[in-house]
């Protein structure tokens, strides 16, 4: 009903926890919601292609594009090099269109800096650490050693969760889209997020004025 600039939904979450099948599920679901492509330096697993799951660069071209100011977050994750291209971001949230982020908590502080205002951020946390384990090995994405790696990085990450908005423990994975879904309805009604709203409520108003 109202213009209104694009929001950034971030989600964040210890590798396997979900928040990348939450991604696709929502990102189905509402056209108005565009994923954020990352550029990163991990290599491209089997079922991944680039330009759609990630922009797969070399370290070089990685350091090039940072050094250029081309990304608006960047980070170290699990040993590979990870950031947000700038310029499609812009393109989407002047369009009124919401953009959705899947990454770490270290990018996430970066975007709660740089860009306040427009920030809705969701933690994913697993039911346990045994499940967390068990959707990793199930995925078969990641070596043991990768696996372990990545297990041992959630102790960091699991400490992050107080920096974010909402708080979802994922079960149950229709259940958890259901929840983003909610939370990303209810930011886009915020009045700090509907530029037309004041004129819309004078309008009701002046038409008040006139009947009475
Ligand atoms: N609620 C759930 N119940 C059972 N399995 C799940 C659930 N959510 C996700 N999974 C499965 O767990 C595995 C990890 O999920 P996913 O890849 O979405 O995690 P992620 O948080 O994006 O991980 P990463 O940070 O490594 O990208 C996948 O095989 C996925 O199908
Ligand atoms: N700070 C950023 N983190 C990112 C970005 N893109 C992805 N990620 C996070 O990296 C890990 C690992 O992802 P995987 O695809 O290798 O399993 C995960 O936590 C992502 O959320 C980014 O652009 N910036």
């Amino acid at each position: 009903m109202f213009d209104r600039r694009g929001l950034m939904l971030i989600l964040s979450s210890p590798s396997g926890a979900g928040k990348t099948s939450i991604s696709r599920t929502i990102l189905q679901q509402d056209p108005n919601l565009k994923l954020s492509i990352s550029v990163t330096t991990r290599p491209k697993r089997a079922n991944e292609v680039d330009g759609v799951d990630y922009f797969f660069k070399t370290v070089d071209e990685f350091n090039e594009m940072r050094d250029k100011g081309e990304l608006l977050e960047w980070a170290e994750v699990h040993g590979n090099y990870y950031g947000t291209p700038k310029a499609a971001i812009e393109i989407e949230l002047d369009a009124g269109r919401d953009v959705l982020f899947d990454i770490d908590y270290q990018g996430a502080i970066q975007l709660y800096e740089r860009c306040p205002e427009d920030i809705i951020g969701v933690f994913i946390l697993p039911p346990s650490i045994a499940e967390l384990k068990h959707r990793l090995e199930r995925r078969a994405d990641d070596s043991a050693e990768v696996i372990r790696r990545r297990l041992t990085t959630a102790q960091q990450e699991l400490k992050q969760w107080e920096s974010y908005d909402y708080i979802i423990v994922n079960h149950d994975l229709d259940d958890s889209c259901a929840a983003v879904a909610s939370i990303l309805h209810s930011a886009r009604m915020m009045p700090s997020r509907q530029k037309n709203l004041s004129n819309f409520i004078s309008g009701l108003q002046s038409e008040l004025d006139s009947i009475l």
